[in-house]
Parts: structure tokens; sequence; C-alpha cells
């Protein structure tokens, strides 16, 4: 298996007019090609710093992070991930199709090549029909598939995702749920996902980071043991519910996880 992205004693301090914030202290991860890793741990323990560290968004300030062998910065520049916000972020005057072509747009593609792309990730997130609607047209849950697609579009084989379900419902969820882990096996891309819920974070990932508050530390990495095929009620097994338990006691370890 060959290594997506490498955090070797990654750490980040933001300097502020307050002092210095640490976020990330010391994190050491590995995530393959393939995997499906989910960030789980309290508001404020830098997950989203890290994946906004993985898009180059953000410096490391100290501690080496490479992503397919290569640093962020050239990592952003050979475009080697898409990124899927918390909000679906979608242009409310542009169709469904040409938000999904905007950054296809940037990056230079032909209109044949981007209407290529538009109806292979609109197909792929079950959205094939809706491309001429605005977003405001589509239901949550559909904007935030729409959201995928656009990331999906440029084929990138690494997908960061920053709790992208959290603003839903639960059933919508649960579906949404499901639909990212078919697509994820159709597609056999490498997942970066944050969470705050425990029963998520385990349906989805084949790894479970678990991170502890202020700095944000690595406390605990759970390899997952569920099968790749995963119907909803497997949440209900008691394997599962292992999973689950040890999630939490990395919570409860790393300090007082209250939700
Ligand atoms: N640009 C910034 N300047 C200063 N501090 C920041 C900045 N961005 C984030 N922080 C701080 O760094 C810490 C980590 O923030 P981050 O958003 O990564 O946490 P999180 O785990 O994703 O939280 P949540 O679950 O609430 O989204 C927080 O204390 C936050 O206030």
């Amino acid at each position: 298996m060959s290594s997506v992205v490498t955090a070797k004693d990654l750490s980040l301090t933001f300097a502020t007019s307050d002092g210095p914030v640490h976020a990330l202290s010391e994190v050491n991860l590995e995530i393959e090609k393939g995997e499906f890793v989910s960030f789980i741990g309290p508001s404020g323990c830098g997950k989203t710093t890290f994946l906004r560290t993985i898009a180059d968004l953000e410096d490391l300030t100290s501690g080496t992070l490479e992503i397919n062998g290569m640093s962020a910065r050239e990592a952003r520049q050979a475009r080697a991930y898409g990124y899927v916000f918390q909000a679906a972020a979608l242009y409310p005057w542009r169709t469904i199709e040409k938000n999904i072509a905007l950054p296809l747009e940037i990056m230079g593609y032909s209109k044949p090549e981007r209407d290529k792309r538009i109806e292979r990730t609109l197909d792929l997130v079950n959205l094939s029909g809706f491309a001429k609607k605005h977003p405001w047209q589509l239901s949550g849950g559909m904007q935030q598939r729409a959201s995928i697609a656009r990331a999906l579009a440029f084929d990138a084989d690494l997908l960061l995702m920053d709790e992208p379900f959290g603003a839903l419902d639960e059933i919508v969820r649960d579906h949404l749920n499901e639909e990212l882990l078919k697509l994820w096996r159709r597609t056999e891309k490498t997942i970066c996902f944050v969470t705050h819920s425990i029963p998520e974070a385990v349906y989805l990932s084949t790894k479970i980071v678990v991170m502890s508050p202020r700095p944000g530390r690595v406390t605990d990495v759970i390899a997952s043991t569920l099968p790749d095929e995963r119907p909803l009620d497997i949440r209900e097994t008691p394997e599962f519910l292992a999973i689950a338990a040890r999630v939490r006691e990395g919570l409860r370890a790393g300090h007082s996880y209250e939700e």
C-alpha cells in the first residue's frame, strides 16, 4: 500500500493578538491509499485545522507533512484532492452543473471535458436529472451531494470532507452515509472525514483517529474490524458497539467530552 498522507510530529500554532494558540501538537499519522479515515474529537481540537493543513490552507509550525510524497503546496498545485465543506457552499445564482463546472473552468478544462465530468460525477452522487436546477430547488441533502460531486469532478484520489453532513437531520444523514460508503467503494478514493458523531465515524471508517482537546493530539487510532459491506443495521451488532465504546473511551481519556 502506498501512503497518501504522512504527518510526522506535525505541530501548528496560530499567532493571535491574545498570544499563541496551539491548535495541533506533534501529530503523527499515516493514511494509506484507499482508506476511509474519520477524525473525531471535541470542538476546537484541531480537526478542521488538520484538514486545512493538508489542503495547504494553513502552514504547519514544525514537523513534516507529505501528500502523495509531495509537500502540501505541491499537492495543491497538482490538484491532489477535492474539498467538501461543512455547508454545501454552492453559488445560488449558478445551476448545479455550472457550480460543478466552476473549478473545472478555472483549471482550464475544455467544454466537452467539463460536460463529461459533470455528467459522470452527478451520476456518482445520484443527481442525474438535476443539472439544470438551482441549489435552492434542491433539499439540504441533495445540495451536499452536489458539493461532493463538485469535489469529485477533478478526479483527485484524495477527498477531504469537513463535517459534510453535520447540519442534516438523522434520516438524511443515514442515507448519505450509505451513499458515501458506496461511492467510496466504487471510486476507491482515499477519504479524510471530520465528524462529531461516534456512530457516523464507526459506520464509515476503515480507521478512526481520536483527538484530544487543544492542543490537538492524536490519542488513539482505531482500525475498524467491520467488513467493507455495511448495511445500516450493522450499527446494532456487538462488533460495531465495541468499536464505538473504544472511541468513546478514547474521547473520555483525552478529556471531558460533553455533547
Ligand atoms: N486562523 C486562526 N487563528 C487563530 N486561532 C485559530 C484559527 N483557526 C483555528 N483556530 C483555533 O485553533 C483551534 C482548532 O480549531 P479547529 O477549527 O481546527 O477545531 P475543530 O476540531 O475543527 O473544531 P470544531 O469541531 O468545533 O469544528 C481552536 O481553538 C480555534 O479557535
